[in-house]
């Protein structure tokens, strides 16, 4: 058996070291790991996705030493490792299966400001090998830290990056390596974006929530339709339309405040709903929220279950909800998300 790296268990929500019983269930939940050369922010967007760190807080940070395994149990329960940017991850004498067994996405965090000339070497490397033994794992590269590029430097950068990582898996013979693109920084939502993104590829009924949100975008008057991951900000799902980062940012700020007021006026249903009926009704319905004329949108919650909530965005400053249809639309959503996901 090849030699592993010491792992490191780390938070409230990481897997623990004491219960076997536990983490062996868990340890059957996807993986998604985290990769890439020292200091190139892994950790980073793992604390400021996952744990709400503050961006400038990470600049705090040591180096990783140890395998940190985040899991969270969401929309979708998985693992994710964070690991060490030092270590030769292809090395012969790595027990590779312990690592890369049961993988299901790798996000390869590069460093812009780097000379990424050599970490295209390694991605390139590990890509090709990790495709030979594990060809169902999808790989994204996140080009990182682009918050301290300009513009057209950014875009400059992007395109050369993905060529030559394109040509050098092109010269080893991978034609169409199943890798997809993103720029981000922690600054900024692009880091949310991307990473819901990476979730969506191990979702296997993207397509079917996709055209089903597709078609209540359309009947309600939406520009942009989300299924959110409310504690993450991660969205699981959104209509086929192009990405839109103000969209995005808009309902995640609607999140934000609905969150905070909810932890201030909420209530603990269990202990003042004695009555069955009146707590299924309120179940069966989800807490919605709107407000209309914000910066000329209208933004629309509705609760999905404790962590999914759909969340719709329209340019009609005066959404009039009794119209909308919406109830019909998101008792359908409620319907596919149980039927086909076996969720809710
Ligand atoms: N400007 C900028 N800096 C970032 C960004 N993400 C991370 N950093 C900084 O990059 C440095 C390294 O971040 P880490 O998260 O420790 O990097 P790592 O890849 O985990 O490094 P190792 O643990 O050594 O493997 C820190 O100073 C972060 O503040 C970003 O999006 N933009």
């Amino acid at each position: 058996m090849g030699k592993g790296i010491p792992t490191a268990d780390a938070g409230p929500t990481t897997t623990g070291n004491g219960d076997i019983k536990h983490r062996s269930k868990r340890d059957q939940k996807p993986r998604l790991l985290l990769m890439g050369l020292k200091r190139s922010g892994k950790t980073s967007i793992s604390n400021v996705v996952f744990r709400k760190m503050t961006p400038s807080d990470t600049i705090f940070l040591d180096t990783t030493t140890t395998i940190q395994k985040e899991a969270t149990h969401t929309f979708m329960d998985f693992q994710i490792w964070d690991l060490p940017g030092q270590i030769d991850y292809l090395d012969r004498s790595f027990d590779a299966e312990s690592i890369f067994g049961g993988v299901g996405a790798m996000i390869w965090v590069l460093d812009a400001l780097d000379n990424y000339m050599e970490t295209v070497g390694h991605l390139t490397d590990t890509v090709f090998h990790l495709q030979q033994s594990y060809p169902s794992i999808k790989y994204s590269v996140f080009i990182h830290k682009i918050d301290c590029l300009t513009e057209d430097l950014r875009d400059d950068t992007v395109r050369d990056i993905t060529q030559r990582i394109t040509d050098d898996l092109y010269d080893v013979g991978l034609e169409n390596p199943p890798i997809s693109y993103h720029s981000t920084s922690i600054f900024d939502s692009s880091i949310f974006e991307a990473f819901s993104k990476v979730m969506q590829s191990l979702v296997p009924q993207l397509p079917v929530l996709e055209s089903l949100l597709d078609t209540i975008g359309a009947s309600c008057h939406f520009e942009k339709v989300y299924l959110f991951d409310v504690i993450s900000k991660i969205y699981i799902a959104s209509d086929t339309t192009s990405v839109d980062l103000r969209a995005y940012e808009l309902c995640s700020d609607f999140i934000n405040i609905i969150v905070d007021l909810s932890e201030v006026y909420g209530w603990h249903q269990e202990t003042d709903f004695h009555e069955g009926e009146q707590l299924a009704a309120l179940q069966a319905h989800g807490a919605e929220s709107y407000v209309n004329n914000i910066k000329g949108y209208t933004l629309y919650l509705r609760e999905i279950n404790r962590n999914l909530s759909f969340i719709a965005i329209s340019k009609d400053p005066a959404f009039d909800r009794e119209k909308s249809l919406i109830d019909y639309n998101v008792g359908m959503l409620r319907d596919t998300l149980l039927k086909v996901l076996d969720y809710v």
